[in-house]
């Protein structure tokens, strides 16, 4: 557990995509069988172990741990799995903070693969005992299914390319027939005969866009398009399969079985997941929404219901067996409405190419849309071929510029990994009406980016000198410090007390000049819900 562990935690505080392939590529080079490829199939989103529930965990918690202790730091921490990591208290007779190095990861999925309900609570505590905060961390997770430490399936397997020199593609074209944990695929690495290929549909890499940073493209060589906020997917239907898969290459056909059943069509295709509102009557509702059904393994007849997904196409890779990546992106927008014409309209429709004389009128366009689906605008360059990655002057995108609120730091807790050593999570509230009378701080949200080193070592050392109270990880600070915050958008939300949650929200700014009392109001950012 300790190397798996190890791996996570720098993943977590990885930023670039080159950084995480490396660490991922070393990990498994350095592993022996099985571990690595039980870790391949957790990074792959591949581990299918019966979760344990996070009730569970939480009683055997609450033996240990004060339950109002435990309550308020999963309050400010927010991930249930990170607080217990931090507040599991070790019992006497153990050394303090060590992974005695005797658990591996083959052992622990042995382990919580075949634990009875029942006996899962023992089970668990003996092995948390067993690991420092970065392997319990790690094992709950695993425990109570799904990772989600921003690794997506395809890098998991381009890393594994690269750290035996095989080639992605093949990877992905065998990858279907094997299980975990891969002996196949290592034996294959080391120079092995290369698995027989499965005969499930295969995904293609996606063709991505580059943020417009000025203007001086010809507008008149590229078409104009909504960008929709809502799942990048691939339709792929081959061999009377039909299977969908994310921007990460993940297969989320099972979260989205309205979708799938509806696509029939021998071909692969690229669009937008959205799904319908019920208030919204048919238009496509904002992103909250469809996050309803995300993350979801298997989605119920009452979701299905409430939040039908359908795709709105703005791509064709195939049509039947016929390639058609290296045809210019007008052409395939042809072949693509005569594909579409085809499917049931409530399930996909195509998306519409936006009309724009000028960079001026396109501005006006892109700030005008209101509607909760749209994030911006993309241009595609008419004679593009599909291309997987992002290639210059091909597809481009214009975000909306960002929504930001000056808001109040209220608490702050340690990172993960490199940054365990500093104050580096904060949590940030607004004015629920003045504070000379009785107005009272709020959380809105929670943020851990944005800001540079030197700015974070500055955001330690005024925590570290401001706190006014601690409980378990997290510290509460005087509530002086001003943040910026920029976010994509808001929406509501039970997790806060305030009502309200931001997406992406990012640290854009200290704001040494201003006062706490002029911070932003609660009502302020409710009316920039859409
Ligand atoms: N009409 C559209 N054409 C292409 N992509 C679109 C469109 N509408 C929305 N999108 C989304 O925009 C993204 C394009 O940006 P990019 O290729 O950089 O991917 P990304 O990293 O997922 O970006 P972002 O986080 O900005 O959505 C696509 O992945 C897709 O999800």
């Amino acid at each position: 557990m300790r190397e798996f562990s190890q791996l996570l935690d720098g993943l977590v505080y990885t930023r670039s995509r080159n950084g995480k392939l490396r660490l991922i590529a070393d990990y498994l080079r350095r592993t022996p069988d099985p571990d690595r490829g039980w870790a391949l199939a957790a990074l792959t989103g591949g581990l299918d172990l019966p979760a344990v529930k996070p009730a569970a965990i939480r009683a055997i918690v609450e033996e240990r741990v004060d339950p109002v202790l435990l309550g308020l730091s999963y309050d400010y921490v927010g991930d249930f799995a990170e607080t217990v990591a931090l507040i599991w208290p070790k019992p006497a007779d153990q050394p303090e903070e060590v992974d005695d190095g005797s658990l591996s990861l083959a052992a622990a999925v042995d382990r919580l693969s075949t634990l009875g309900r029942s006996e899962a609570p023992r089970a668990l505590a003996a092995m948390l005992d067993r690991l420092d905060a970065s392997g319990r961390f790690a094992l709950i997770k695993l425990a109570t299914g799904g990772l989600r430490v921003g690794i997506s399936a395809r890098l998991a397997k381009t890393a594994l390319a690269q750290a035996f020199g095989l080639d992605v593609d093949h990877v992905e074209e065998v990858w279907h027939g094997l299980a975990p944990p891969y002996g196949a695929l290592f034996a294959w690495g080391a120079g092995g005969a290369r698995p027989e290929p499965g005969d499930m549909p295969v995904f293609r890499p996606f063709m991505l866009a580059h943020p417009l940073e000025d203007m001086r493209v010809d507008l008149a060589e590229y078409a104009a398009e909504w960008k929709w906020d809502g799942i990048r997917v691939q339709i792929v239907h081959a061999g009377g399969e039909t299977r969908l898969y994310s921007r990460a290459g993940d297969d989320i056909s099972r979260s989205f079985p309205d979708v799938a059943a509806a696509f029939a069509t021998p071909g692969v295709v690229d669009g937008e997941l959205l799904v319908k509102g019920v208030a919204q009557r048919g238009e496509a509702a904002s992103f909250n929404a469809l996050q309803q059904r995300l993350g979801r393994k298997a989605v119920s007849a009452r979701m299905l219901a409430d939040y039908p997904a359908f795709v709105r196409l703005y791509d064709i890779l195939f049509d039947g067996a016929a390639d058609m990546r290296a045809l210019p992106w007008s052409e395939r927008r042809i072949r693509l409405e005569g594909f579409a014409a085809a499917l049931d309209p409530a399930r996909f429709d195509l998306s519409e190419i936006i009309p724009a004389a000028d960079f001026a009128a396109l501005e006006d366009i892109r700030a005008g849309a209101r509607d909760a689906a749209i994030e911006g605008v993309m241009l595609k360059r008419r004679d593009s071929p599909y291309v997987a990655g992002r290639r210059t002057g091909l597809w481009y995108k214009w975000k909306r510029d960002p929504l930001t609120a000056d808001c109040v730091m209220m608490y702050a807790q340690r990172g993960h990994g490199k940054r365990s050593s500093f104050y580096s999570d904060y949590t940030f509230g607004c004015w629920t009406g003045d504070p000379a009378t009785g107005g009272e701080l709020l959380p809105v949200g929670k943020a851990y980016s944005g800001f540079t080193d030197e700015e974070l070592a500055w955001l330690d050392r005024f925590v570290r000198n401001h706190s006014v109270a601690r409980f378990g990880p997290v510290r509460e600070v005087e509530k002086t410090l001003v943040l910026e915050v920029a976010f994509d958008s808001i929406h509501e939300s039970r997790r806060h007390k305030s009502g309200l949650a931001m997406r992406f929200p990012r640290i854009a700014r200290i704001r040494h000049d201003k006062p706490a009392a002029e911070a932003d109001r609660i009502e302020t950012l409710r009316r920039m819900i859409v």
